[in-house]
């Protein structure tokens, strides 16, 4: 029996399409494990898919200097010799990784083992972790046909992200159970990402009195920024902001086994711009709007991927900057207006589902 160890971890993205893969690596006959940090969300997703998981300590490499550096490069070390302890102990035939700082230290104690490494790669450009993972790889898989350019030649293939196929199975009357909705009138999905975005919370709960004559709004807010009581802007001398009810408003911390269903019933998608939930709701033909992560507060990718899906004419964009009340109010609205035209975009689009790619080139390396 084949032996393989999956990592990735530090956001939902790095661990989704690992999820992907599991029922097609079953019924390869692969045994599978899933190596990832002790706390982070990979352990919380993965644990419940029934494979062995084993944490080791991770460093988070950054790009500036930070006091915690000091501290983090002694994790980086401790989670390289737990590696190695981990590859010696379990002696799998090839690493599957799907990116983040966890990652490393694997491939890393992989290439000193001679057990061959694949890499994953969502966003348009290569991010850090995989960057110092890729002289130890075999091969890196990748998600946008713009990123050949930024890798080796000969060492690289164009499969897509692979997605779960539960995604494909939502039901919408089970959805508009889930948030308490009527089928009266459409209904807007915002998802700022595994974690949640407060700029994009903060802005949509100040919309909500003007969008919801139009729309239901089904909002997944990131842990711990569910909000009880939704204070309106009332008019009046005193603008003082009044407590309202709010029917046709549903929050969500973090969704798993509910995300199929609240994305069948969703007519239009508010989104940040990770790799993996704009490539799902591609797969999904969901009309969407995407409000990618600022370059202030990252190394820009988003904004890349939400560029190329916008040119390709999958998504409309709103830039951060431009975020306001009032551009969010708009931009929704013009989504839903130009639905069947974003829709039939993502028809024609010629990107599929990754897992059957990915698999191949498993396939392919594993010894
Ligand atoms: C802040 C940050 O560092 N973001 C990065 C992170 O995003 P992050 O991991 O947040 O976002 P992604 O869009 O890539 O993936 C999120 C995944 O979580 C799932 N999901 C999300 C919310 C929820 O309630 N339930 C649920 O299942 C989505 O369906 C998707 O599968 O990794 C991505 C690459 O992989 C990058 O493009 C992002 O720039």
């Amino acid at each position: 029996m084949k032996r393989i160890i999956l990592t990735g971890g530090g956001t939902a993205g790095h661990v989704t399409p690992n999820i992907a893969l599991l029922p097609g690596l079953r019924s390869l006959g692969f045994e599978i494990h899933y190596v990832g940090q002790t706390t982070g969300i990979e352990r919380q997703l993965i644990e419940p898919e029934g494979i062995p998981y084993h944490p080791i300590p991770a460093g988070k490499l950054r790009r500036y200097i930070d006091l915690k550096n000091v501290r983090d490069i002694f994790l980086v070390i401790a989670g390289f010799l737990k590696a190695c302890l981990l590859l010696y102990r379990i002696k799998p035939h090839i690493i599957f990784s799907k990116g983040g700082f966890v990652s490393c230290p694997l491939v890393w104690a992989a290439w000193l083992h001679r057990i061959p490494a694949i890499l994953h790669e969502s966003d348009l450009t290569p991010g850090l972790a995989n960057k110092l993972s890729l002289p130890f790889a075999v091969h890196i898989c990748y998600s946008f046909p713009e990123t050949a350019a930024m890798l080796p030649s000969g060492k690289a293939t164009h499969t897509g992200i692979p997605i779960r196929e539960s995604l494909q199975k939502g039901e919408q009357a089970k959805g508009r159970e889930l948030c308490g909705f009527t089928d009266t009138k459409p209904v807007v999905l915002i998802i700022g990402g595994s974690q949640g975005s407060e700029t994009i919370n903060h802005v949509i709960r100040n919309a909500l009195q003007e969008l919801q004559p139009q729309f239901q709004i089904c909002h997944i807010c990131g842990p711990g920024n569910i909000q009880a009581e939704i204070h309106l802007p009332t008019p009046g001398p005193s603008r003082e902001g009044k407590l309202q009810t709010t029917p046709g408003y549903a929050q969500f911390e973090y969704v798993d086994k509910e995300l199929p269903h609240l994305l069948a019933l969703a007519n239009v998608v508010v989104s940040r711009a990770g790799a993996t939930t704009i490539f799902e709701l591609l797969t999904l033909r969901k009309p969407n709007l995407l409000i990618p992560l600022s370059r202030k507060a990252s190394r820009g990718d988003q904004v890349l991927n939400a560029q190329s899906f916008a040119k390709q004419g999958f998504s409309r964009v709103l830039e951060e900057e431009d975020l306001t009340v009032a551009s969010l109010i708009e931009n929704i609205r013009c989504t839903y207006e130009q639905r069947q035209t974003l829709i039939q975009a993502m028809n024609a689009a010629t990107t599929t589902n990754g897992i059957e790619q990915v698999i191949e080139v498993i396939q392919r390396f594993v010894r």
